[in-house]
């Protein structure tokens, strides 16, 4: 069974694919700190939990943060007895290569959401991913990740006006009802949300544009069902696409007998 690891700047999330299904998906924060063996006790203590028999033999692992990997690392030789593989580092192939100015070191996370949406629905694609950041993956008709944009995350813009303006509280996202706020959270709400769902159309309408042709829209990450239900953004949403991603990058490798 593979392990699919997931690491991003706030969230670091585990999933056990068994060739068909994913049997189960366990999150926590990212620190750089987790030793193997704390990362060990909080995954064997959930797999028991659900009573999941996982026997892992294989490990991918895509990283935003490299300082994490080290510890990923160890934790799988330890506990798997396995080497993992790393997308982005070279021993690890992609089924087409990115298409970026030379000496960019695309996201690994965006690597996988450009693998995934190609195997899913081919190229001419544009995957939105809302995580710490909200990026733009352009995936070219050879399915090759071609770039795209990075703007600020919704959280992260949020705890920048609490931190950045001492009469403005913390606030959670959600679609407010009216855009004209009445009270500072409504305000607040609103300059998030309605501000988030501009930037999201202009960027697509931009992108599009500029690429010259239909291109599918796909969302991801924790908030693309809630911008979602302001207007309609995305063709699809799939809240698995790097995980998926992740499995088609392993079974590459192992068709390519890299593994
Ligand atoms: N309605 C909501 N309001 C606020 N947060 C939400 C809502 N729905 C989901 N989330 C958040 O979305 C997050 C899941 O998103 P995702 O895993 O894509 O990104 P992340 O873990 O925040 O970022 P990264 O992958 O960069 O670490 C969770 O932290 C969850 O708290
Ligand atoms: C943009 C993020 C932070 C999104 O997780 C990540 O993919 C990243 O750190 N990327 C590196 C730079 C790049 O993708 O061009
Ligand atoms: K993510």
């Amino acid at each position: 069974m593979l392990l699919t690891i997931d690491c991003g700047n706030t969230n670091t999330v585990f999933s056990i694919w068994d060739g068909t299904e994913f049997l189960c998906t366990l999150r926590t924060s990212t620190h750089h700190a987790r030793t193997a063996d704390a990362y060990f006790t909080w995954y064997s203590t959930l797999i028991n939990h659900y009573g999941i028999k996982a026997d892992i033999t294989d490990v991918i692992i895509s990283s935003t943060v490299p300082r994490v990997v080290w510890n990923l690392r160890v934790f799988t030789d330890r506990f798997f007895n396995c080497r993992p593989l790393v997308v982005g580092k070279p021993d690890c192939l992609l089924p087409v290569a990115p298409r970026v100015d030379q000496g960019t070191q695309p996201g690994p996370d965006r690597l996988a959401n450009a693998v995934a949406a190609y195997d899913r629905h081919g190229g001419n694609t544009v995957v939105v991913d809302f995580g710490t950041a909200t990026n733009f993956d352009v995936v070219a008709e050879d399915g090759a990740y071609v770039g795209g944009v990075i703007a600020p995350g919704v959280n992260l813009s949020l705890e920048a006006l609490h931190s950045g303006a001492a009469a403005l509280p913390h606030v959670d996202v959600s679609q407010p009802e009216r855009v004209i706020g009445t009270n500072t959270v409504g305000c607040i709400q609103s300059g998030v949300f309605w501000g988030y769902t501009g930037l999201i159309e202009g960027i697509i309408s931009r992108i599009k544009a500029e690429y010259g042709r239909p291109m599918k829209v796909v969302g991801t990450g924790g908030l693309a069902p809630l911008f979602e239900k302001g207007d309609h953004l995305f063709d699809t949403i799939e809240d698995d696409l790097t995980m998926h991603g992740l499995t088609v990058i392993h079974k590459y490798n192992k068709d390519q007998g890299n593994i």
